[in-house]
């Protein structure tokens, strides 16, 4: 696990920026391809606006979702609506390359098992294999929550798939469930403000509840990064 602490959201932004287009890269050059899982929220905006103006080989890139917000795609909460404008319209990406979460408003279980279906597909792989993203971008809200995974609910608790439905309060998401981001290549958390910090001390802690704080529940087979700001992470840079 690599854990940085960078001094405001500007400098964090830009490692994060930094660390993306050097695994985005290295995947390429071993796999000719890098799929990529991003995150919502407001923390990544500013990221995938940096990452708008570079030039990268974007049709050897494939665009998923971690978690979504069961919304239509005009919603002013949707994530992928978020990704779209900050990035992926300024960029000459092809359209097959963008694996949106379908949020339908039918049935979120049935559109998450489409979606998975749709995974399955893309990697060609078979119900009782989990694929490996190249880069899995994860944020981390203030209750420990990760992706839609929220303390105390079902979601935490799904090991045969890789989606699943997760809630907030009453409101349903589409979430990777854990096991499928554990088997992520790289997984990189972005955390950002003093809000975060009773949390991530939570997180951080040799013994805490991964119920409560489902953060806890991210142990990736590939590599985890942690990047923080100096807000949220002055407690754990001082140990
Ligand atoms: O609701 C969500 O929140 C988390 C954290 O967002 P942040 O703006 O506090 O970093 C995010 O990672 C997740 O994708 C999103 O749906």
């Amino acid at each position: 696990m690599s854990v940085e602490v960078l001094s405001d959201k500007i400098s964090l932004i830009d490692r994060a920026r930094e660390l993306m287009v050097e695994k985005i890269k290295s995947a390429i050059a071993q796999r000719d391809q890098c799929t990529i899982a991003l995150a919502g929220g407001g923390t990544p905006k500013p990221l995938y606006e940096k990452l708008a103006q570079e030039s990268l080989p974007w049709e050897k890139i494939h665009i998923f979702w971690g978690d979504e917000r069961y919304v239509p795609v005009d919603h002013p909460d949707s994530n992928q609506k978020m990704v779209r404008e900050a990035w992926l319209n300024q960029v000459s990406m092809p359209a097959s390359n963008i694996h949106p979460m379908p949020t339908t408003g039918e049935n979120p279980y049935t559109d998450a098992a489409k979606h998975e279906q749709e995974i399955r597909e893309f990697f060609q792989c078979s119900a009782g294999e989990i694929p490996s993203l190249d880069i899995i971008l994860l944020g981390m809200g203030d209750d420990g929550h990760t992706a839609s995974l929220f303390p105390r609910t079902e979601a935490l608790t799904v090991r045969d798939r890789l989606i699943t439905v997760g809630n907030k309060g009453n409101s349903q998401r589409l979430t990777f469930t854990a096991p499928f981001i554990n088997q992520g290549r790289c997984v990189i958390f972005l955390v950002a403000g003093a809000n975060k910090r009773p949390a991530l001390a939570q997180v951080f802690s040799p013994q805490g509840d991964e119920k409560q704080y489902p953060s806890r529940l991210i142990k990736p087979q590939g590599e985890l990064w942690w990047l923080l700001d100096q807000e949220a992470g002055e407690e754990i840079a001082s140990h």
